[in-house]
Protein backbone atom coordinates (compact mmCIF):
# COMPACT_ATOMS: atom_id res chain seq x y z
CA UNK A 1 0.00 0.00 0.00
CA UNK A 2 1.54 3.00 -0.50
CA UNK A 3 1.59 5.93 2.05
CA UNK A 4 1.67 9.67 1.32
CA UNK A 5 5.20 11.00 2.75
CA UNK A 6 5.80 14.41 3.65
CA UNK A 7 7.37 16.56 0.67
CA UNK A 8 8.68 19.08 3.09
CA UNK A 9 12.88 19.08 2.41
CA UNK A 10 14.70 18.54 5.85
CA UNK A 11 15.73 22.05 7.48
CA UNK A 12 18.93 23.28 6.31
CA UNK A 13 20.75 22.07 9.80
CA UNK A 14 18.64 18.47 10.24
CA UNK A 15 21.51 16.02 10.90
CA UNK A 16 21.31 12.67 9.39
CA UNK A 17 23.33 9.82 11.20
CA UNK A 18 23.56 6.07 11.95
CA UNK A 19 24.73 4.47 15.40
CA UNK A 20 26.50 1.12 16.56
CA UNK A 21 27.72 0.32 20.43
CA UNK A 22 31.07 -0.76 21.12
CA UNK A 23 30.19 -4.33 22.87
CA UNK A 24 27.86 -4.83 19.53
CA UNK A 25 30.21 -4.66 17.21
CA UNK A 26 33.78 -4.56 18.09
CA UNK A 27 34.37 -8.15 18.96
CA UNK A 28 38.21 -8.62 20.14
CA UNK A 29 37.06 -8.90 23.97
CA UNK A 30 40.68 -10.08 25.39
CA UNK A 31 42.93 -8.04 23.13
CA UNK A 32 45.27 -5.54 23.52
CA UNK A 33 44.60 -5.26 27.10
CA UNK A 34 40.64 -5.09 27.48
CA UNK A 35 39.33 -6.14 30.73
CA UNK A 36 36.24 -8.16 31.31
CA UNK A 37 33.17 -6.89 31.02
CA UNK A 38 30.01 -7.52 32.57
CA UNK A 39 28.70 -9.45 29.05
CA UNK A 40 31.51 -11.25 28.16
CA UNK A 41 31.30 -12.47 31.70
CA UNK A 42 27.20 -12.65 30.97
CA UNK A 43 27.55 -14.65 27.40
CA UNK A 44 30.80 -17.00 28.52
CA UNK A 45 28.53 -17.81 32.09
CA UNK A 46 25.06 -18.22 31.09
CA UNK A 47 25.70 -18.86 27.18
CA UNK A 48 22.09 -20.84 27.09
CA UNK A 49 21.26 -17.23 27.60
CA UNK A 50 21.51 -16.08 24.66
CA UNK A 51 19.96 -17.54 21.20
CA UNK A 52 22.17 -20.05 19.59
CA UNK A 53 24.45 -19.43 22.42
CA UNK A 54 26.43 -16.51 20.62
CA UNK A 55 28.65 -13.86 21.75
CA UNK A 56 30.21 -10.62 21.22
CA UNK A 57 33.80 -11.99 21.46
CA UNK A 58 34.05 -11.39 17.47
CA UNK A 59 30.78 -9.61 16.55
CA UNK A 60 31.30 -7.26 13.19
CA UNK A 61 34.99 -8.18 14.62
CA UNK A 62 34.95 -3.94 13.75
CA UNK A 63 38.27 -3.60 16.24
CA UNK A 64 40.06 -4.76 13.34
CA UNK A 65 37.63 -3.38 10.60
CA UNK A 66 36.96 0.02 11.76
CA UNK A 67 38.21 1.65 8.80
CA UNK A 68 36.00 -0.15 6.75
CA UNK A 69 32.98 0.96 8.73
CA UNK A 70 34.21 4.57 8.72
CA UNK A 71 34.58 4.28 4.62
CA UNK A 72 30.37 3.18 4.91
CA UNK A 73 29.49 6.33 6.50
CA UNK A 74 31.44 8.28 4.84
CA UNK A 75 29.92 6.59 1.46
CA UNK A 76 26.50 7.41 3.17
CA UNK A 77 27.28 10.56 3.27
CA UNK A 78 25.80 10.68 7.49
CA UNK A 79 26.51 14.14 9.49
CA UNK A 80 27.03 11.91 12.41
CA UNK A 81 27.75 8.64 13.50
CA UNK A 82 26.87 7.51 16.76
CA UNK A 83 29.67 4.84 18.74
CA UNK A 84 29.96 4.31 21.98
CA UNK A 85 33.53 3.51 24.23
CA UNK A 86 34.15 0.23 25.98
CA UNK A 87 34.87 0.94 29.20
CA UNK A 88 36.71 -1.83 29.95
CA UNK A 89 39.29 -1.36 26.88
CA UNK A 90 40.22 1.82 27.85
CA UNK A 91 40.26 1.09 31.63
CA UNK A 92 40.98 -2.41 31.93
CA UNK A 93 39.86 -2.82 35.46
CA UNK A 94 37.45 0.01 36.08
CA UNK A 95 39.30 2.66 37.18
CA UNK A 96 41.34 5.34 36.56
CA UNK A 97 44.33 3.57 38.36
CA UNK A 98 45.60 1.57 34.84
CA UNK A 99 44.66 3.00 32.06
CA UNK A 100 44.94 0.77 28.72
CA UNK A 101 47.08 2.64 26.21
CA UNK A 102 46.14 0.43 23.25
CA UNK A 103 41.91 1.23 24.29
CA UNK A 104 42.62 4.42 24.14
CA UNK A 105 44.93 4.75 20.55
CA UNK A 106 41.89 2.70 19.14
CA UNK A 107 39.37 5.49 20.12
CA UNK A 108 41.77 8.13 18.71
CA UNK A 109 42.07 6.87 15.65
CA UNK A 110 38.84 5.90 14.90
CA UNK A 111 37.81 9.81 16.20
CA UNK A 112 40.62 11.09 14.20
CA UNK A 113 39.71 9.65 11.12
CA UNK A 114 35.73 10.80 11.45
CA UNK A 115 36.87 13.93 12.25
CA UNK A 116 39.09 14.31 8.73
CA UNK A 117 36.07 12.93 6.87
CA UNK A 118 33.90 15.76 8.04
CA UNK A 119 32.00 13.21 10.69
CA UNK A 120 30.64 13.85 13.43
CA UNK A 121 31.51 11.47 16.42
CA UNK A 122 28.71 11.48 18.94
CA UNK A 123 29.83 9.36 21.80
CA UNK A 124 28.08 7.13 24.11
CA UNK A 125 30.23 6.38 27.55
CA UNK A 126 27.92 3.75 28.65
CA UNK A 127 26.13 1.63 26.49
CA UNK A 128 25.95 -1.25 28.84
CA UNK A 129 29.20 -2.99 28.99
CA UNK A 130 29.92 -2.22 33.04
CA UNK A 131 33.44 -3.74 33.63
CA UNK A 132 33.10 -6.79 35.60
CA UNK A 133 34.37 -5.60 38.74
CA UNK A 134 31.92 -3.44 39.24
CA UNK A 135 29.39 -5.96 38.11
CA UNK A 136 30.58 -7.78 41.49
CA UNK A 137 30.27 -4.86 43.59
CA UNK A 138 26.25 -5.18 42.22
CA UNK A 139 26.57 -2.94 39.72
CA UNK A 140 24.27 -0.45 39.03
CA UNK A 141 22.17 -1.07 42.39
CA UNK A 142 25.32 0.28 43.94
CA UNK A 143 25.01 3.61 44.05
CA UNK A 144 29.08 3.97 44.30
CA UNK A 145 29.30 2.88 40.89
CA UNK A 146 27.85 6.45 39.70
CA UNK A 147 31.24 7.70 41.34
CA UNK A 148 33.59 5.26 39.17
CA UNK A 149 31.42 6.41 35.85
CA UNK A 150 32.14 10.12 36.94
CA UNK A 151 36.20 9.28 36.58
CA UNK A 152 35.57 7.11 33.53
CA UNK A 153 33.59 10.37 32.13
CA UNK A 154 36.53 12.76 33.20
CA UNK A 155 39.43 10.70 31.96
CA UNK A 156 37.21 10.38 28.24
CA UNK A 157 36.38 14.41 28.32
CA UNK A 158 40.03 14.89 29.16
CA UNK A 159 41.65 12.30 26.21
CA UNK A 160 38.89 12.43 23.60
CA UNK A 161 37.43 16.16 24.09
CA UNK A 162 39.22 17.62 21.03
CA UNK A 163 37.36 15.30 18.60
CA UNK A 164 34.16 14.88 20.59
CA UNK A 165 31.59 17.84 21.06
CA UNK A 166 28.70 15.93 21.85
CA UNK A 167 28.49 13.16 24.76
CA UNK A 168 26.16 10.79 25.72
CA UNK A 169 26.35 9.85 29.21
CA UNK A 170 24.39 6.38 29.19
CA UNK A 171 22.03 4.72 26.79
CA UNK A 172 18.75 3.72 27.78
CA UNK A 173 19.03 3.74 31.55
CA UNK A 174 15.26 1.90 31.53
CA UNK A 175 16.80 -1.09 29.45
CA UNK A 176 19.41 -1.63 31.70
CA UNK A 177 16.88 -1.66 34.98
CA UNK A 178 13.83 -2.82 33.96
CA UNK A 179 15.63 -5.49 31.87
CA UNK A 180 19.43 -6.11 33.72
CA UNK A 181 18.04 -5.52 37.29
CA UNK A 182 14.27 -6.04 36.88
CA UNK A 183 12.76 -9.37 34.50
CA UNK A 184 15.99 -10.16 34.31
CA UNK A 185 16.14 -10.18 30.31
CA UNK A 186 19.14 -8.81 30.08
CA UNK A 187 23.12 -9.04 31.82
CA UNK A 188 23.32 -9.23 34.93
CA UNK A 189 19.70 -11.18 34.54
CA UNK A 190 18.74 -9.98 38.01
CA UNK A 191 14.97 -10.30 39.23
CA UNK A 192 14.65 -7.78 41.72
CA UNK A 193 11.39 -6.54 40.23
CA UNK A 194 9.92 -4.40 43.02
CA UNK A 195 13.42 -2.83 44.40
CA UNK A 196 15.91 -3.35 41.63
CA UNK A 197 14.50 -1.59 38.73
CA UNK A 198 14.08 2.13 41.57
CA UNK A 199 17.12 1.40 43.17
CA UNK A 200 19.38 0.93 39.29
CA UNK A 201 17.26 4.16 37.81
CA UNK A 202 18.78 5.87 40.96
CA UNK A 203 22.53 5.15 40.09
CA UNK A 204 21.82 5.90 36.66
CA UNK A 205 20.43 8.89 37.06
CA UNK A 206 22.81 10.07 39.91
CA UNK A 207 25.89 8.55 37.90
CA UNK A 208 24.86 10.72 34.38
CA UNK A 209 24.45 13.95 36.79
CA UNK A 210 27.60 13.93 38.15
CA UNK A 211 29.77 13.26 34.64
CA UNK A 212 27.52 16.26 33.25
CA UNK A 213 28.75 18.46 36.23
CA UNK A 214 32.26 17.31 35.93
CA UNK A 215 31.72 18.22 32.19
CA UNK A 216 30.17 21.36 33.14
CA UNK A 217 33.38 22.77 35.57
CA UNK A 218 35.84 21.10 34.46
CA UNK A 219 35.47 20.92 30.40
CA UNK A 220 32.74 23.20 28.69
CA UNK A 221 34.70 26.66 28.56
CA UNK A 222 37.75 24.89 26.92
CA UNK A 223 36.05 22.29 25.09
CA UNK A 224 32.54 24.10 24.17
CA UNK A 225 30.24 20.37 23.48
CA UNK A 226 27.35 19.19 25.04
CA UNK A 227 26.66 16.11 26.95
CA UNK A 228 23.10 14.73 27.20
CA UNK A 229 21.61 11.47 27.95
CA UNK A 230 19.78 8.76 26.04
CA UNK A 231 16.42 7.96 26.90
CA UNK A 232 13.93 5.72 25.60
CA UNK A 233 10.15 4.38 25.14
CA UNK A 234 7.71 3.66 23.23
CA UNK A 235 4.57 5.33 22.76
CA UNK A 236 1.53 4.89 25.13
CA UNK A 237 -1.52 5.39 22.83
CA UNK A 238 -4.60 5.55 25.47
CA UNK A 239 -6.71 2.66 24.14
CA UNK A 240 -9.87 4.67 24.12
CA UNK A 241 -10.82 8.32 25.36
CA UNK A 242 -12.05 7.84 28.57
CA UNK A 243 -10.21 9.61 31.32
CA UNK A 244 -9.39 6.36 32.54
CA UNK A 245 -7.43 5.05 29.61
CA UNK A 246 -5.80 8.33 29.41
CA UNK A 247 -4.94 8.21 32.86
CA UNK A 248 -3.11 4.61 31.82
CA UNK A 249 -1.09 6.07 29.11
CA UNK A 250 0.40 8.89 31.11
CA UNK A 251 0.88 6.40 33.91
CA UNK A 252 2.80 3.99 31.17
CA UNK A 253 4.59 6.88 30.13
CA UNK A 254 5.68 8.31 33.38
CA UNK A 255 6.89 4.73 34.86
CA UNK A 256 8.94 4.15 31.14
CA UNK A 257 10.65 7.77 30.15
CA UNK A 258 9.59 9.63 33.33
CA UNK A 259 11.32 7.77 35.73
CA UNK A 260 14.56 9.12 34.20
CA UNK A 261 13.52 11.81 32.32
CA UNK A 262 11.42 13.74 35.54
CA UNK A 263 14.60 14.35 37.39
CA UNK A 264 16.40 15.47 34.69
CA UNK A 265 14.51 17.71 33.15
CA UNK A 266 11.99 18.51 35.35
CA UNK A 267 13.27 17.50 39.16
CA UNK A 268 12.06 14.70 41.20
CA UNK A 269 10.53 11.25 40.36
CA UNK A 270 7.19 11.74 38.57
CA UNK A 271 4.35 12.17 41.16
CA UNK A 272 2.50 9.53 39.69
CA UNK A 273 5.56 6.76 40.53
CA UNK A 274 5.88 8.60 43.88
CA UNK A 275 2.89 7.97 45.12
CA UNK A 276 1.83 4.26 43.60
CA UNK A 277 5.15 2.81 44.78
CA UNK A 278 4.66 4.97 47.81
CA UNK A 279 1.20 3.69 48.27
CA UNK A 280 1.59 0.14 47.43
CA UNK A 281 4.72 -0.32 49.73
CA UNK A 282 3.09 0.84 52.81
CA UNK A 283 0.46 -1.85 52.25
CA UNK A 284 2.95 -4.54 51.50
CA UNK A 285 3.43 -4.01 55.22
CA UNK A 286 6.78 -2.10 53.99
CA UNK A 287 8.76 0.20 56.05
CA UNK A 288 9.79 2.80 53.61
CA UNK A 289 8.65 2.85 49.72
CA UNK A 290 10.66 0.76 47.59
CA UNK A 291 11.26 4.19 45.44
CA UNK A 292 14.46 5.82 47.00
CA UNK A 293 13.60 9.20 47.77
CA UNK A 294 15.22 11.91 46.54
CA UNK A 295 16.81 14.59 48.82
CA UNK A 296 16.45 18.27 47.96
CA UNK A 297 20.01 18.19 47.36
CA UNK A 298 19.83 15.54 44.66
CA UNK A 299 17.30 16.80 43.12
CA UNK A 300 18.67 20.17 42.66
CA UNK A 301 21.86 18.52 41.71
CA UNK A 302 20.33 16.07 38.85
CA UNK A 303 17.76 18.75 37.48
CA UNK A 304 18.96 20.64 34.19
CA UNK A 305 21.93 18.43 33.72
CA UNK A 306 21.14 17.84 29.89
CA UNK A 307 22.35 20.09 26.71
CA UNK A 308 19.64 18.54 24.53
CA UNK A 309 17.02 15.81 24.38
CA UNK A 310 18.31 12.46 22.87
CA UNK A 311 15.23 9.66 22.03
CA UNK A 312 15.44 6.26 21.17
CA UNK A 313 12.36 4.77 20.27
CA UNK A 314 10.69 1.25 17.98
CA UNK A 315 7.42 1.44 18.59
CA UNK A 316 3.92 1.79 19.85
CA UNK A 317 1.01 0.15 22.11
CA UNK A 318 -1.75 0.78 23.84
CA UNK A 319 -2.39 1.68 27.32
CA UNK A 320 -5.73 0.76 29.33
CA UNK A 321 -7.12 0.77 32.81
CA UNK A 322 -6.81 -2.56 34.43
CA UNK A 323 -9.92 -2.60 37.27
CA UNK A 324 -8.36 -3.66 40.83
CA UNK A 325 -4.82 -3.94 40.16
CA UNK A 326 -3.66 -1.16 42.46
CA UNK A 327 -5.72 -2.05 45.42
CA UNK A 328 -3.78 -6.06 45.06
CA UNK A 329 -1.15 -6.36 47.78
CA UNK A 330 1.63 -8.79 48.18
CA UNK A 331 3.30 -8.29 44.60
CA UNK A 332 6.23 -6.26 45.02
CA UNK A 333 6.75 -5.46 41.36
CA UNK A 334 7.31 -2.89 38.85
CA UNK A 335 4.88 -4.12 36.47
CA UNK A 336 2.31 -4.39 39.11
CA UNK A 337 3.38 -0.67 40.48
CA UNK A 338 2.11 0.54 36.96
CA UNK A 339 -0.88 -1.35 36.86
CA UNK A 340 -2.39 -1.01 33.33
CA UNK A 341 -3.27 -3.21 30.68
CA UNK A 342 -0.85 -3.01 27.70
CA UNK A 343 -1.86 -4.02 23.78
CA UNK A 344 -0.77 -3.95 20.26
CA UNK A 345 -3.01 -3.43 17.18
CA UNK A 346 -2.81 -7.21 15.56
CA UNK A 347 -2.92 -4.56 12.45
CA UNK A 348 0.96 -3.07 12.82
CA UNK A 349 3.43 -4.05 10.84
CA UNK A 350 6.02 -5.69 13.27
CA UNK A 351 8.04 -8.50 12.89
CA UNK A 352 9.27 -8.53 16.55
CA UNK A 353 6.97 -7.16 19.00
CA UNK A 354 8.53 -4.12 20.36
CA UNK A 355 9.42 -2.52 16.37
CA UNK A 356 5.62 -2.09 14.96
CA UNK A 357 5.63 0.38 11.76
CA UNK A 358 3.66 3.00 14.03
CA UNK A 359 4.59 6.60 12.58
CA UNK A 360 1.60 8.78 14.28
CA UNK A 361 3.09 7.24 17.59
CA UNK A 362 6.09 8.80 17.08
CA UNK A 363 4.94 12.16 16.37
CA UNK A 364 2.88 11.75 19.38
CA UNK A 365 5.90 10.73 21.39
CA UNK A 366 8.31 13.57 19.92
CA UNK A 367 5.16 16.00 20.49
CA UNK A 368 5.24 14.59 24.74
CA UNK A 369 8.85 14.88 25.12
CA UNK A 370 8.33 18.28 23.53
CA UNK A 371 6.00 19.20 26.23
CA UNK A 372 6.48 17.74 28.94
CA UNK A 373 9.64 18.47 29.81
CA UNK A 374 11.15 21.47 30.67
CA UNK A 375 13.49 23.04 29.37
CA UNK A 376 13.71 20.99 25.91
CA UNK A 377 14.57 23.04 23.13
CA UNK A 378 16.19 20.69 20.39
CA UNK A 379 15.73 16.60 20.12
CA UNK A 380 17.42 14.07 18.65
CA UNK A 381 16.84 10.49 17.53
CA UNK A 382 19.94 8.53 18.38
CA UNK A 383 17.47 5.55 17.64
CA UNK A 384 15.44 3.79 15.54
CA UNK A 385 14.97 1.40 12.90
CA UNK A 386 13.34 -2.07 11.96
CA UNK A 387 14.32 -5.57 12.60
CA UNK A 388 14.40 -8.50 10.42
CA UNK A 389 14.68 -11.54 11.88
CA UNK A 390 16.56 -13.22 8.64
CA UNK A 391 18.91 -11.79 5.94
CA UNK A 392 17.21 -9.57 3.49
CA UNK A 393 19.13 -7.77 1.65
CA UNK A 394 16.44 -6.03 0.14
CA UNK A 395 15.24 -4.75 2.96
CA UNK A 396 11.50 -3.13 1.91
CA UNK A 397 10.21 -3.24 5.17
CA UNK A 398 13.08 -1.27 6.54
CA UNK A 399 12.55 1.50 3.65
CA UNK A 400 8.78 1.80 4.14
CA UNK A 401 9.41 2.08 7.73
CA UNK A 402 12.45 4.62 8.18
CA UNK A 403 10.71 6.13 5.66
CA UNK A 404 7.54 6.92 7.32
CA UNK A 405 9.03 7.30 10.76
CA UNK A 406 11.15 9.90 9.26
CA UNK A 407 7.94 11.71 7.44
CA UNK A 408 6.39 11.38 10.92
CA UNK A 409 9.60 13.60 12.12
CA UNK A 410 9.14 16.47 9.37
CA UNK A 411 5.11 16.51 10.21
CA UNK A 412 6.55 17.02 14.03
CA UNK A 413 8.64 19.66 12.90
CA UNK A 414 6.92 21.60 10.49
CA UNK A 415 3.09 21.06 11.70
CA UNK A 416 3.66 20.77 15.47
CA UNK A 417 6.72 23.17 16.36
CA UNK A 418 8.93 20.44 17.68
CA UNK A 419 12.61 20.94 17.33
CA UNK A 420 13.73 17.63 16.22
CA UNK A 421 17.50 18.49 14.57
CA UNK A 422 18.89 14.89 14.54
CA UNK A 423 17.87 11.16 13.44
CA UNK A 424 19.82 8.28 13.96
CA UNK A 425 19.15 5.08 12.12
CA UNK A 426 19.86 2.12 14.38
CA UNK A 427 22.40 0.28 12.89
CA UNK A 428 25.38 0.81 10.62
CA UNK A 429 25.58 -2.79 10.79
CA UNK A 430 23.54 -6.33 11.50
CA UNK A 431 25.23 -7.23 14.56
CA UNK A 432 24.74 -8.42 18.32
CA UNK A 433 21.57 -8.07 19.49
CA UNK A 434 22.09 -8.86 23.38
CA UNK A 435 20.13 -11.75 24.44
CA UNK A 436 18.86 -12.45 20.87
CA UNK A 437 22.24 -12.86 19.55
CA UNK A 438 22.99 -12.72 15.72
CA UNK A 439 18.85 -13.46 15.16
CA UNK A 440 17.63 -9.84 15.05
CA UNK A 441 18.94 -7.97 12.21
CA UNK A 442 18.52 -3.94 12.28
CA UNK A 443 21.74 -3.13 9.98
CA UNK A 444 21.58 -1.28 7.07
CA UNK A 445 24.64 -3.09 5.82
CA UNK A 446 24.25 -6.69 6.12
CA UNK A 447 27.29 -8.78 7.98
CA UNK A 448 28.18 -12.14 6.81
CA UNK A 449 28.87 -14.08 10.99
CA UNK A 450 30.10 -17.21 9.23
CA UNK A 451 32.44 -15.61 7.18
CA UNK A 452 36.02 -15.19 9.11
CA UNK A 453 36.41 -11.84 7.13
CA UNK A 454 32.78 -10.96 8.59
CA UNK A 455 31.72 -9.23 4.91
CA UNK A 456 30.00 -6.16 4.76
CA UNK A 457 27.46 -5.73 2.25
CA UNK A 458 25.08 -2.99 2.00
CA UNK A 459 21.34 -3.76 2.30
CA UNK A 460 18.85 -1.24 -0.32
CA UNK A 461 18.10 0.44 2.23
CA UNK A 462 21.84 1.44 2.46
CA UNK A 463 21.05 3.06 -0.95
CA UNK A 464 18.02 4.35 -0.61
CA UNK A 465 19.19 6.61 3.26
CA UNK A 466 22.34 7.47 1.11
CA UNK A 467 19.70 9.14 -1.74
CA UNK A 468 17.78 10.55 1.03
CA UNK A 469 20.93 12.28 2.51
CA UNK A 470 21.79 13.68 -0.65
CA UNK A 471 18.48 14.48 -1.31
CA UNK A 472 17.62 15.99 1.85
CA UNK A 473 14.08 14.64 0.65
CA UNK A 474 11.74 11.88 0.59
CA UNK A 475 10.23 11.91 -2.24
CA UNK A 476 10.44 13.00 -6.07
CA UNK A 477 10.20 16.46 -5.62
CA UNK A 478 10.37 18.66 -2.48
CA UNK A 479 8.73 22.28 -1.93
CA UNK A 480 10.54 24.55 0.35
CA UNK A 481 8.89 26.58 2.90
C1 LIG B 1 6.05 1.17 31.33
C2 LIG B 1 5.45 0.50 30.20
C3 LIG B 1 4.51 -0.52 30.61
C4 LIG B 1 4.28 -1.64 29.83
C5 LIG B 1 5.08 -1.88 28.58
C6 LIG B 1 4.35 -2.68 27.60
C7 LIG B 1 5.14 -3.23 26.46
C8 LIG B 1 5.38 -2.30 25.33
C9 LIG B 1 6.64 -2.50 24.60
C10 LIG B 1 7.75 -1.68 25.15
C11 LIG B 1 9.11 -1.95 24.66
C12 LIG B 1 9.83 -3.17 25.15
C13 LIG B 1 11.25 -2.97 25.46
C14 LIG B 1 12.02 -2.31 24.39
C15 LIG B 1 13.02 -1.53 24.64
C16 LIG B 1 13.81 -0.88 23.56
O1 LIG B 1 13.62 0.51 23.57
C17 LIG B 1 15.26 -1.18 23.69
N1 LIG B 1 15.60 -2.53 23.96
C18 LIG B 1 16.00 -0.72 22.49
O2 LIG B 1 17.38 -0.80 22.77
C19 LIG B 1 18.21 -0.59 21.69
O3 LIG B 1 17.87 -1.59 20.80
C20 LIG B 1 18.66 -1.71 19.65
C21 LIG B 1 18.02 -2.74 18.76
O4 LIG B 1 17.70 -3.90 19.42
C22 LIG B 1 20.08 -2.02 20.07
O5 LIG B 1 20.25 -3.27 20.57
C23 LIG B 1 20.61 -0.97 21.02
O6 LIG B 1 21.82 -1.35 21.59
C24 LIG B 1 19.66 -0.63 22.13
O7 LIG B 1 20.05 0.64 22.65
Amino acid sequence: EDVALSNRYFPDNFKFGAATASYQIEGAWDEDGKGEQLWDWYTHTYPDKIRNENNGDIACDSYHKWREDIELLKELGVNHYRLSLSWSRILPNGTVYNINQNGVNYYTKILETLRANNIEPLVTLYHWDLPVVFHEMGGWLNPKIADYFADFARLSFQLFGRYVKTWITINEPQTTCVQGYGTGGKAPGYVHSGDGVYQCAYTNILAHAKAYHIYDEEFRATQNGRVSIVLDSAWAEPGSSELEDEEAARTAMAFSMGLYANPIYNGNWPQVVIDRVGNRSLNEGLPRSRLPQLTPEEIEYIKDTSDFFCLNTYGTYYAQYQNGVNESIGDPNYYSDIGIHTYSDPEWEAVIDWVSLVPWGFRSLLNFVWTEYDGVEEIVVTENGWADVETILEDTQRINYVSQYLSALLDAYYEDGVNVTGYTVWSLLDNFEWTNGYTQKLGIVHVDFDDEERRRTPKSSYSWYKRVLANRCLVEECVRE
